[in-house]
């Protein structure tokens, strides 16, 4: 409740955008993620929902989980996710459309980029996939699965993939935990924001 008060105060949450999960068990895989539709402000602890690794509620009466609920299936299952924070800020939708024909966007030279895991020196180059947007999210989360399997066989050196941009639409991280997710949403949100700022002084 209290990160969908503070991603809306900061800009990256507004209205009913974003959706956030926690892992609760691994077997059998229980996620604890936002309701649909929700304002995240005003988020209550009725506006959780416990599914299962079908995205299905695992109590009746639980009210609809968010719409993109396999997306954090995919991300727990496949690349261990203990905590995911999807935002909806207005520099994440931006540069996932200037940089869509290259589907991706590759950030390199900004200190900030050491609070995410696996880097330890300003000069890395980190590149946030850029995943097509669709009202299929059946479809997202193969392209999602697909994605994790590739970045599994990158070369040695290069940080773990921990987020990705939807295009138009969001980004997406996820951590061993909800600090570890709120600490590169930060992070990432910061980075984006100096990325569109010196690409708009540039033209
Ligand atoms: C106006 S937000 C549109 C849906 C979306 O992208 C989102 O992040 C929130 O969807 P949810 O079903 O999780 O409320
Ligand atoms: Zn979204």
């Amino acid at each position: 409740m209290a990160v969908g008060a503070e991603l809306h105060a900061r800009g990256w949450s507004l209205a009913t955008s974003s959706n956030y999960s926690v892992t609760l068990d691994r077997q059998p895989l229980r996620l604890l993620v936002t309701a649909s539709g929700k304002h995240k402000d005003r988020l209550t602890e009725a506006d959780f929902v416990t599914i299962d690794d079908q995205g299905r509620a695992v109590a009746d009466g639980a009210p609809k989980s968010s719409a993109e609920t396999m997306l954090h299936v995919v991300l727990a299952r496949a690349a261990d996710a203990g905590a995911v924070l999807h935002t909806h800020s207005v520099w994440g939708t931006l540069l996932s459309d200037r940089f869509a024909s290259q589907q991706q966007l590759t950030i390199s030279g900004y200190e900030m980029l050491k609070a995410l895991p696996g880097v330890t020196t300003h000069e890395t180059a980190i590149t946030l996939p850029i995943l097509p947007n669709t009202q299929d999210i059946g479809a997202m989360a193969q392209d999602l699965e697909r994605l994790l399997a590739t970045a599994g066989q990158k070369s040695e050196g290069s940080p773990p993939l921990s987020a990705f941009l939807i295009h138009k639409h969001g980004l997406y991280t996820w951590g061993a935990d909800l600090d570890a997710a709120r600490r590169q949403i930060e992070a990432l949100e910061f980075l984006m924001e100096c990325e569109g700022r010196r690409l708009m002084a540039s033209v």
